[in-house]
């Protein structure tokens, strides 16, 4: 066989290149840490089974190195925290999501949200939904919520004289809960206008374009393969930037109608229970003119508002009804107890009313246990180097995920069986849907637990008593669908739902 000279020093060229890869990524983890899972192929390490076998791998590593342990993926060493230890990670400042976030290659949002940029950002969000959307003041929206979810319902399902097939992939029910966030966040002014809804709905779709690249390149550096994911936003093409120019046409026009009824009204001025009206009232984020900057700032802020609140609760209200959808004899105990419930508020819900729905509550909590990810799919970064109250110590810049499975399938709170739904655990133990347990880490837990859990219970169960009052709900298969996997994460199934008129 025949090799040309350039051949050769192909060959030579790529054997260099990979080896100095090896050379400055092979991981260095020093005697304290935590056990490294052995692998057999340098570079690649545990990768492939982390995208194609995770549950099963992950649950062999944690049966033979306990908890916590080290994988290598994607050429970083992670360090994977179950059931012992996550509560550790999550109460602990030492620990940080928005880091992760920041510098991680997985999700760079700041690229698209410059406000994101600004370590203090999250902080300000979490602070505003926990002072404008706080489980006491919830109640102030139920009204609207209610309106609001009942528009989408309509819009979205209809009428289903005939059963009718509702195809759940593309959307997962986005835009059903857009419409509410739509009018907590801008206000009931703008929360009407269609565009509005639409870009709410569709803008974490739309930036989840830029990640369909697998992170291949994460294997020389994370920042290599973020970089290159970017690239065609630094040549122009911006995939939510008609989103952006939506949101600003309409809320430029509402800031200054307050600001001028404001100065206009004095103390007579009725100011409106939204998000907006507490940004323009915000030492930080007010103002008294409104320039361009400020409206990419605030438009900015209010879509992170977004990716937080709409996906997560579009995704786990589509999980539900497919639970729903696949169990038939749980159909009955559940639909009697909406009804009981819409004959004693005639049609309009109260916030009494939603706190009776304890049946649908606990079936809720128990869609959010099972839904089957492995991973809680945001990591935190080590912040400087840290000693776990087992003696284990991992360095700073380290990744830490979470094994939910290993806490959500835990058999000492959820006995033999902790993959089985157990639709009235939570009812019968007193443990409400947004209740945070360290045997229930859908929210996260300690001081940075999801804020908005509280509004996304209360969304889900709105949206489904309405559904369930109205429609018979059935999967295709009239079975139980399966989910998708990608990787250690998880999506709902995408067989679509069948939706029929209950008779009246
Ligand atoms: C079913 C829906 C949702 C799920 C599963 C979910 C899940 C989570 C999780 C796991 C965290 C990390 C908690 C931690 O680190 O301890 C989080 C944080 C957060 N969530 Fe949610 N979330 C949901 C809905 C919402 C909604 C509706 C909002 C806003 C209205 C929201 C706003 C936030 C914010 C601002 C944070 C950051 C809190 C902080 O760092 O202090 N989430 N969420």
């Amino acid at each position: 066989m025949y090799f040309s000279f350039e051949t050769i020093t192909a060959f030579v060229g790529v054997f260099i290149v990979t080896y100095i890869i090896y050379w400055v990524k092979k991981p260095r983890i020093s005697k304290n840490e935590p056990p490294m899972v052995p692998y057999k192929i340098p570079i690649i390490g545990h990768t492939l089974n982390y995208l194609f076998n995770a549950e099963k791998f992950l649950a062999e590593c944690r049966q033979q190195h306990g908890d916590p342990f080290n994988i290598y993926v994607f050429g970083q060493v992670n360090t994977i925290v179950g059931n012992e230890i996550a509560q550790e990670v999550y109460r602990t400042d030492t620990f940080s999501k928005s880091s992760a976030m920041r510098d991680g290659d997985s999700f760079p949002l700041n690229r698209v949200l410059k406000i994101l940029e600004y370590p203090e950002t999250l902080e300000q969000v979490a602070k505003t939904i926990r002072e404008v959307i706080s489980a006491a003041k919830l109640p102030l929206y139920t009204e609207r919520m209610q309106k609001q979810l009942m528009i989408s319902i309509n819009k979205e399902i209809g009428d289903c004289s005939n059963p009718k097939l509702i195809i759940t992939a593309n959307s997962n029910f986005s835009s059903m809960i857009a419409r509410p966030v739509a009018d907590i966040l801008v206000g009931q002014e703008i929360s009407k206008n269609e565009d509005v809804v639409k870009a709410f709905a569709d803008f974490t779709k739309d930036f989840a374009s830029i990640l369909v690249i697998p992170p291949i390149l994460s294997f020389i550096h994370p920042k290599v393969h973020s970089q290159v994911i970017t690239l065609p936003l630094r040549f122009g093409w911006n995939p939510i930037r008609k989103h952006m120019i939506t949101l600003k046409e309409h809320l430029r026009p509402v800031l200054e109608k307050r600001l001028k009824d404001k100065e206009i009204l004095g103390d007579k001025y009725e100011p409106p229970l939204d998000i907006i009206e507490y940004l323009l009232n915000d030492p930080e984020y007010g103002t008294k003119v409104i320039t361009d900057d400020y409206l990419n700032k605030i438009c900015e802020f209010l879509f992170f508002i977004v990716v937080v609140s709409i996906h997560t609760t579009s995704r786990h209200i589509t999980f539900a009804l497919y639970d729903f959808a696949g169990r038939p004899e749980l159909w009955d105990d559940i639909y009697e107890e909406q009804v009981r419930i819409d004959k004693e508020c005639i049609g309009e819900l109260s916030p009494q009313h939603i706190n009776k729905m304890v049946k649908l509550d606990s079936f809720v909590r128990e869609s959010l246990r099972t839904f089957d990810s492995a991973l809680i799919p945001l990591p935190h970064k080590c912040l400087e180097s840290y000693t776990f109250k087992n003696g284990m110590s991992i360095p700073k810049g380290r990744i830490v995920q979470t094994y939910l499975m290993d806490i959500h399938y835990n058999t000492t709170a959820y006995g033999p069986e902790p993959r089985s739904f157990l639709p009235y655990h939570g009812l019968e133990n007193n443990f409400s849907a947004s209740k945070i347990d360290k045997n229930y880490l859908i929210f996260g837990s300690g001081k940075h637990a999801c804020p908005g859990r509280f509004l996304a219970v209360n969304e889900i169960k709105i949206g489904m008593h309405k559904l369930i009052l109205n429609y018979h709900i059935k999967t295709p298969s009239g079975k139980i669908e399966e989910k998708i996997h990608f990787g250690p994460f998880v999506s709902p199934p995408v067989s679509g739902l069948i939706f029929e008129n209950r008779k009246k």
